[in-house]
Formats: structure tokens, sequence, C-alpha cells
């Protein structure tokens, strides 16, 4: 008589199991699809000479036949594509569904923080002013400046507290903690943020890629909101910026993609704090065993797109770095995951920051178009930046 095999069930995660289990070294992602807790190093992608995406699948590849079960690749990609990337291969994934009504800790009241905004507001409007001559000579046609926050605590910020702020905040977000811990670093540094940006997500031959541009604050009065969405809708100044993202998108997805669809107008969507105009874009993959398709493929295509970035793209990188006295590092960025079979998600790290022992670094940028006005990019940087000021306990100190 043969006795079977004995079988353990996988274990089910529920989404705020995988919160509390997070720790910093993990890498976690969540979003209305599912939550993503990674642990361990089972290996780096590293390109050589080759493309990240053709090291990302071999890494994949010798994953599986190790014996990972469900590999993935997850982790972040800096603004400069160029720059090393932290993305690996993780020893153990959990998953669960998405993270509907998350349970966390309050913001931790009295923490007192030192404030240093780099460059200083009035720097920042000056670049703006700079930027918007080059847009009148004809260099460009728009360009994201981003500002950043440096804040100081009295002792070490504590991050799984801060990642769960953020995630019931806006549990639809998409929601990160990845370790971009560099050498030099005397403590270890992560990437925290909540995202409202889809930059591709693939599922079998299903592409979504979700690009926003053009804001305006969320001020917590439905009236006032009201007005703000209906002259969002209607303003030709931000319909314009966005246009330049989603037609971008639109026209890299379409090298891989049989029946884009593209709505022909934007739609308003809102987050906790802002309100943004948004378009999103499906399509089929004409060839989903390509490894250039598999959603780290698609995402590489796609980034910087001028959602971050401007156009044309080689001039905006080069104004980036004229006027930006700081690197973004991995803000604007990208964040997320991709599987052996191509499937996968990935976020633009925006409404993000940095954090290292009791330091954050928060950054946001702005889209300048001709007709931008230096003190309203101003202000909606620092509305973008109460995202992650709400999560610490802090609102309105830019
Ligand atoms: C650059 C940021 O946001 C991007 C820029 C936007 C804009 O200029 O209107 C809107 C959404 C994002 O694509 C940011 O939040 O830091």
């Amino acid at each position: 008589m043969s006795i079977p095999p004995l079988v353990r069930p996988r274990p089910v995660h529920r989404a705020g199991d995988l919160l509390s289990a997070y720790l910093p070294g993990s890498f976690y992602f969540s979003s209305a699809r599912g939550a993503l807790l990674a642990d361990g190093v089972h290996s780096w992608v590293r390109p050589g000479s080759g493309a990240r995406v053709m090291a990302a699948a071999e890494a994949l590849e010798a994953a599986a036949t190790a014996g990972v079960a469900e590999p993935v690749v997850a982790g972040a990609v800096r603004f400069r594509p160029e720059g090393e990337s932290g993305l690996f291969v993780p020893s153990v994934v959990r998953r669960s569904g998405a993270p509907a009504a998350v349970r966390a800790p309050e913001a931790e009241p009295g923490t007192a923080w030192t404030v240093t905004p780099r460059p200083e507001p009035a720097r920042y409007a000056d670049g703006v002013r700079r930027a918007l001559e080059l847009i009148r000579d004809g260099e460009l046609r728009k360009v994201v400046l981003a500002r950043s926050l440096e804040l100081t605590a009295e002792a070490p910020v504590w991050v799984p507290a801060l990642l769960a702020r953020l995630v019931r905040a806006d549990p639809a977000a998409y929601a990160f903690a990845v370790d971009v811990t560099a050498p030099g670093d005397w403590a270890p540094r992560t990437l925290v943020g909540a995202s409202p940006e889809l930059l591709v997500s693939r599922r079998g031959a299903t592409v979504v890629a979700n690009p926003l541009a053009g804001s305006a604050p969320r001020s917590g009065d439905d009236a006032v909101d009201r007005e703000r969405i209906a002259r969002l809708r209607d303003s030709a100044k931000d319909l314009g910026e966005h246009a330049h993202t989603a037609t971008q998108v639109a026209e890299v997805l379409g090298r891989f993609c049989v029946d884009l669809d593209v709505p022909e107008r934007p739609e308003v969507i809102g987050t906790p704090t802002m309100w943004h105009l948004s378009t999103r874009i499906t399509g089929r993959l004409k060839d989903p065993a390509d490894p250039a398709c598999s959603s780290l493929g698609l995402a590489e295509a796609l980034h910087p797109t001028p959602a971050v970035c401007g156009v044309p793209g080689p001039r905006a990188l080069g104004a980036i770095a004229d006027l930006e006295p700081e690197e973004r590092g991995y803000f604007a960025g990208l964040v997320g995951w991709t599987g052996l079979d191509g499937d996968g998600e990935w976020a633009v790290t925006i409404r993000s920051a940095e954090v290292c022992d009791r330091t954050v670094r928060l950054s946001a940028g702005a889209g300048i178009v001709a007709g931008s006005d230096p003190d309203a990019e101003l202000a909606e940087t620092g509305a973008k930046f109460r995202t992650l000021l709400r999560a610490l306990g802090l609102e309105d100190v830019a």
C-alpha cells in the first residue's frame, strides 16, 4: 500500500499581516491589485554589458531552476535610468489581496522636526522662471522641476509605522518601501511612499498604463473641490500639460500592442491630498513571450515619461540637471515587481521620501509648460508633500 505524500497547504496571508511583517530591509509593494512582501536576496540583477530587462529575465530563469518558488524580480530604479538599480530576486515572497481597511497606528504626536527646504522656495521659483525662458526660446515644451524638504527628527524614524500610515491613508495607492542603502550610508536607507501613478501593469497579454499630469490640491471642502475639479477639467494649460504625457505613453505602448485604447479626454482622479488629470490606457500585447514585453521591459521603455521628465525628453533631462541643485536619486523613478511569466506592476516613485536614521528627504515636482506661474508651481509641490507630511504627523510646513 503506498502512503500518499504529505501535502502542506500554502499559507493564505491577509494584507494587514504582510504590512505588520514588514521590517526595514524587506521589500513591500501594494496596490488595488494586491500586496507583496519580499524578504532576503536570492540574487541581484546585474546587467553587465546587456540590458537590464534581459538580465532580469535570466535572473528569473536561474532562480526558478534553483528552486525558488514563483520567483519575481522586485525593487526600484532611479530617475536616471543609466544609474545603478536596486533590482533583485528575493528568496521568499508572500502575497495577499489588496489592503482594504488596514489598521495602523496614528502618527506619533510631539516629534520635534527640523525642516530644511532644498532649494529655498525662492530659488525653486527662479528655476521655474528659467524653465519658462527655455520654453519661450523653443528649447523645450515641458519640463518637470522638483524640490525637496529635508526633515530631521530627534530620534530614528521607524519606517514600518510610516509605511502603515501611508497605506491606511490611501489603501488604493501604489504603496512601497524598498531598501536603497548605498555605500557610505551609516544606517539603512529606505525609499517609502504612496504613489497615485501606475507606470504600467501587465496581466497575461493585457497592459494598462495610467499617466497623470495636470494637478490641483484637494481642499477638503466639497464645494471648493467641485470648483477645482471643474477648473482642472477645463484648463487649457493643464490639458496641454497632460496631453504631452498621455501622447508619449500611448506612442510607446503602441509599439508593443494591438488594440490600444486611449480615451480622448482625461478624467479627474483624487487622492487624499490632490486632484489629477488622468488617462487610463489599455492594450493587448502583440508578443507576450518577448522579454521586452515583460512588465519590466514595458516600464523601462516608458521611463521616464513626461509626467516626471519633459518634452523633448533628452532636452528636459539636461534642463533638470541644470536647474535642480540635487540629484533625484530614486525619486521619480520606478518601483514594483515582475514575474517569470512577465506579469507585474510598476509605479512611478512620486509622493515618496528617502528615510535614513533621523532624516527624511521628501521630494515633489510639478510640470512646467507655457503659461505656468512660478508661485502656483511652488504651491503645487508644497501640496504634493502633504502625502508624506501627514503620515509623519506634520502638515503644511512647505
Ligand atoms: C512629479 C510629481 O507628480 C507628477 C506631476 C504632475 C503634474 O505636474 O501635474 C502630476 C502627477 C505626477 O505625474 C510629484 O508628485 O512629485
